[in-house]
């Protein structure tokens, strides 16, 4: 992957947000949480209040707690805690970046407005807007077209991009065009920035590529795994790479299958971890327990049980 890089580099657990059954902030459960993905994923750095996170679901009070706690828990365990800070709201996004800075935040993401939707210089500006909030936090672009609906070609969008953001860092990349994936690569690797690949089923593909890391929901619970595939990789083990990933594959295939979404993702990571995540917040709604419990016998199946 990312050749001598200290920049954001391998699994990055995009972290699920644990409610109360009541469905308010369960900020207790932030500690177990970072032991957990330490110790039972070997997974070192989070991205908080994200896509996993329901962080668009949250109210801004709500997003700065789940930050500062992340911070907190993780201060001297953790290797890095990435907030993100998208908004439909520019002035939001600036809000939340320069808390992110005051409560000891690594580095920010934002993903695009999604409801007005920007053009390529739109979202430039919007990105420039959330990093002069806190210029000193390295910037990463959150690119995840198919909820955002923000189909643009991320490539036209990192041209000059430097000259403009100065704590511009790289993207996340959560799309399925590995040909503008590879064109991102291609520009962001001689400034040293990170690409981190979204999209979990098919990390191997954008290795290839040369993207640095993934950051993604399901490293909160087979992040042991995934691991394993990235070590293969990274010794040219091809064949295993290939065979971990089509495992994967096989699991998520068959979890799309049940209707797989972020609530039933929510309850498969309680299940699996024995962290009590609590419900989704409006406006997913929970799901049956026993299709959680068929997939969590399909993950057991092909990727041996949660490691004690
Ligand atoms: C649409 C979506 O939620 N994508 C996930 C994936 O990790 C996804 O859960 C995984 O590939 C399983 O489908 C991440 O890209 C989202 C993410 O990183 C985030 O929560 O911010």
């Amino acid at each position: 992957m990312c050749p001598n890089s200290s920049k954001l580099t391998g699994l990055i657990a995009a972290t699920f947000t644990p409610l109360t059954p009541q469905g308010e902030l369960n900020l207790a459960l932030i500690g177990p949480y970072v032991d957990y993905l330490l110790e039972k994923q070997r997974v070192r750095s989070v991205f908080v209040n994200g896509t996993t996170g329901e962080g668009c679901s949250l109210t801004l009070e709500e997003r700065k707690q789940l930050a500062e706690e992340w911070c907190r828990q993780g201060k001297g365990k953790l290797d890095q805690v990435i907030v993100h800070v998208g908004c439909l709201s520019v002035k939001d996004s600036q809000e939340l970046a320069r808390h992110a800075a005051s409560v000891g935040a690594d580095a920010i993401a934002a993903i695009s407005p999604f409801f007005l939707k920007p053009s390529n210089a739109g979202v430039t500006d919007v990105s420039k807007g959330s990093g002069s909030a806190a210029p000193q936090l390295p910037l990463y672009y959150y690119h995840l077209p198919a909820l955002t609906g923000v189909k643009l070609n991320v490539r036209e969008v990192l041209q000059g991009i430097e000259t403009q953001i100065p704590s511009f860092k790289g993207l996340k990349f959560s799309g399925v065009d590995l040909r503008d994936l590879g064109q991102c690569v291609s520009y962001c690797r001689p400034h040293g920035w990170s690409v981190l690949y979204g999209v979990d089923e098919q990390l191997l593909g954008a290795l290839a590529l040369g993207v640095c890391g993934a950051v993604g929901s399901t490293y909160n619970y087979v992040g042991h795994f995934m691991n394993k595939m990235l070590n293969a990789f990274e010794k040219g083990d091809l064949a295993l790479a290939q065979d971990l990933q089509f495992k994967m594959q096989d699991v998520f295939t068959f979890a799309n299958s049940l209707g797989f979404d972020l609530a039933m993702n929510k309850q498969v990571m309680s299940l699996w971890s024995g962290l009590p995540m609590g419900p989704p917040r409006l406006p997913l709604l929970p799901w049956p327990s026993d299709r959680t419990q068929d997939i969590v016998k399909k993950l057991q199946q092909e990727m041996g049980p949660c490691p004690k």
